[in-house]
């Protein structure tokens, strides 16, 4: 799998980062969008995430985005009922999704229990649903997605992928996860090979709790241990971050801070 080297942005805080993410994933879907028509972006849940997706629901230029030909797909999941406060799904449609002209058909949503399905089941599902959206040009059973974006955790954990759980060793596309030492217990995560499918991957994070996970994140750690230094896209990877998570980072590793 080919991987980048990350590039860092740091912004002063988390308020001016979740409207630089914004700006940067509008101008990105309009980019793509003029070139082929159409875009896809894997959202995020956590802190950040939701942020960014109500600076872009707030941003005037969130008109340049065609939203009916954008396809909607979600990193991970808590695997709670349609409608529960803590599933990232309620969150990016109160923040965005329910602001914008979606077509519902490419919403991909992660189902949670009230389908009747089993975590297990619910992730065979969505694993179908990415080989169904996956073309011959993508070379594999998952689109090569435009944007992913991933919030990241103080323990170094991306989507749902906590350190040294079996899902990080997994080669299928979408696993259930068990045991999460984050609540709820019960997840659906992409893997580190759907992760590493991606065109681009932004690693988003805000706050000191999360500086020692990005020094981390930027080593030579193995992703079992640092999930977060396997967030890798084909053609970018971007950790954009607030100062204070910046504050761990070696200076050695160039970064480009903004005012
Ligand atoms: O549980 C989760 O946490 C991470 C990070 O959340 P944050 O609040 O520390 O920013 C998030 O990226 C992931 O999607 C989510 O399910």
């Amino acid at each position: 799998m080919n991987v980048t080297t990350p590039h860092i942005v740091v912004h002063r805080d988390a308020g001016v980062l979740a409207q630089a993410v914004a700006a940067r994933i509008i101008t990105r879907l309009v980019d793509v969008q003029a070139a082929t028509g159409t875009a896809s972006i894997v959202l995020t849940g956590g802190t950040v995430g939701i942020a960014t997706l109500a600076a872009i629901a707030a941003s005037p230029a969130r008109d340049a985005v065609d939203w009916r030909h954008l396809d909607i797909w979600w990193g991970d999941e808590r695997f709670v009922p349609t409608g529960d406060p803590e599933r990232n799904e309620t969150g990016a449609r109160e923040a965005l999704l329910d602001h914008v002209d979606v077509d519902p058909e490419r919403v991909h949503v992660m189902r949670g229990p009230d389908s009747g399905l089993s975590a297990e089941e619910s992730a065979d599902a969505y694993a179908a649903e990415l080989l169904k959206a996956a073309r011959p040009e993508d070379h594999g059973p998952v689109p090569q997605f435009d944007v992913m974006l991933l919030g990241m955790g103080p323990d170094a954990h991306v989507a749902s992928l906590f350190p040294g759980l079996p899902a990080l060793y997994d080669t299928r596309s979408v696993v259930a996860v068990h045991g999460s030492p984050k609540p709820p217990p019960t997840r659906i995560s992409l893997t580190l090979p759907t992760i590493q499918a991606a065109r681009e991957v932004w690693v988003v994070a805000a706050g000191e709790e999360k500086a020692s996970a990005v020094r981390l994140a930027l080593s030579d750690s193995g992703p079992v241990q640092v999930p977060a230094a396997g967030a890798r896209g084909r053609s970018r990877t971007l950790f954009l971050l607030d100062r204070a998570a910046a504050g761990k980072i070696p200076s050695e590793l160039g970064r480009i801070a903004s005012p």
